[in-house]
């Protein structure tokens, strides 16, 4: 069996997605995801320049020897653009083998590990009454886990607060700025926690991102002010190129702290899991190797009780989606799984076999990864250029946003 073609749709039903669909000379085909937010042309011309030559009459099988093929043999190794597009092309070839063996790619990785993944939903509210209005919107919904996020007094856009229904970071034209102050938001985000414990309980998980902000000694003092909420997470308090910042915060707080959503490989998230200094690693499928690499890096995670919570914003398409609840449902060390809803443009245009069912998602049981593209609808949406915003101070320096 030969890869016989390959080629990048990009489509933007709603926001911008780059898929990668490889054909086989027997007729069958896998789909992978490749979107990086606000860099999505990179990684397709990635794929399309330089990628897809070199996996023209190869056998779709050897899923290992390509991925090696690919990250050594570019000699260039690492990075979000090129781990995507490596990504996007294990993605694919996870999805042929599994239909060629008619079987949910789940099975072909060892089969079940539970009975359903659980999602954590994203409840943002403009104030306190609003964000405690949405935890108990999806609690109604079944979800046993859910992510606060809130408007803090006296800063406007603030990262996970909704403009419209769908919450969506990447804006038309150049990006968007927004001043942040860490003062206010340190006072306040204990203060959100006490309210939404208070109305709904000790009951639900709740989860915090705090979207590399802070210093590490703030995200301590953060990390102990959220103690007596008992959090599933707190999510990436610092940036973490600097992975001792984490013993710093450990030493500090027993608050669970979750990294990774922007690492692409395992040599990413090596040290801060060796040293135990997270406890949920959020690598993605499609943003660190596939199915491939991120079972490396689970292997590695399980060896230090440190668990899954994998990236599932609504830029990771529902091909990453379907791909991640087959990989969460089988990983022996799963944690949770981020879920944001898509629009029904962007469901539309993927057809999915996974479902959400009081609180869990199931990943389906037809062969394969579960999700196509429909191409001819896809067309219907041409690519539209959007950034993710920055943030400043408020004497303009530039801040993480
Ligand atoms: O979902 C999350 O936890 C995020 O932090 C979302 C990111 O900001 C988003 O995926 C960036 O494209
Ligand atoms: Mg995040």
């Amino acid at each position: 069996m030969k890869i016989q073609n390959a080629y990048v749709i990009v489509t933007s039903p709603g926001r911008n997605f780059v898929t990668l669909k490889i054909v086989t000379d027997e007729g069958v085909y896998g789909v992978g995801d490749a979107t990086l937010n606000g860099r999505e042309l990179s990684v397709a011309s990635y794929l399309t320049d330089h990628v897809i030559p070199c996996l023209i009459g190869r056998d779709p099988q050897q899923i290992e020897d390509i991925w090696q093929y690919l990250y050594k043999g570019a000699y260039w190794r690492r990075g979000p653009v090129t781990m995507s597009a490596i990504a996007a092309v294990d993605t694919a070839l996870w999805d042929i083998k599994a239909k060629l063996a008619g079987m949910p790619l789940y099975q072909l990785l060892g089969g079940k590990s539970r009975t359903g993944v659980m999602v954590y939903a994203h409840a943002n509210g403009r104030d306190v009454a609003e964000t405690v209005d949405r935890v108990g919107e999806y609690i109604e919904k079944g979800y046993k886990a859910i992510r606060a996020q809130s408007g803090v007094p006296g800063l406007s856009g603030v990262y996970g607060v909704a403009k419209g229904k769908f919450y969506e970071p990447a804006t038309k034209g150049l990006p968007e700025e927004s001043v942040w102050s860490t003062e206010a938001y340190l006072d306040f985000a204990p203060k959100l926690f006490e309210a939404v414990r208070v109305k709904h309980g000790m009951g639900p998980h709740l989860l915090h991102d705090v979207h590399h902000r802070l210093t590490p000694i703030e995200a301590g003092r953060l990390g102990k002010s959220l103690e007596p909420y008992r959090l599933f997470w707190m999510e990436d308090p610092t940036p973490a190129e600097n992975q001792e910042a984490f013993r710093l915060i450990r030493q500090h707080t027993v608050t669970p702290v979750a990294v990774g959503e922007v690492f692409n490989t395992i040599w990413d998230c090596k040290d801060l899991i060796q040293n135990q200094l997270i406890d949920y690693i959020r690598t993605s499928v499609v943003h660190a190797g596939g199915i491939t690499h991120m079972r490396r890096i689970a292997d590695l995670a399980a060896l230090y009780q440190v668990r899954t919570g994998s990236h599932g914003a609504t830029d990771l398409s529902p091909i990453c989606m379907g791909a991640a609840l087959h990989f969460d449902t089988w990983v022996p060390n799963f944690g949770v799984q981020e879920h944001m809803e898509h629009c029904p443009e962007t469901d539309e245009v993927f057809p999915h076999a996974y479902r959400f069912e009081d609180g869990y998602m199931l990943p389906g049981e037809v062969p394969g990864h579960g999700v196509d593209i429909d191409e001819t609808l896809a067309a219907k949406y041409p690519y539209n250029p959007a950034y993710l915003p920055v943030a400043r101070l408020a004497d303009g320096t530039l801040w993480n946003w």
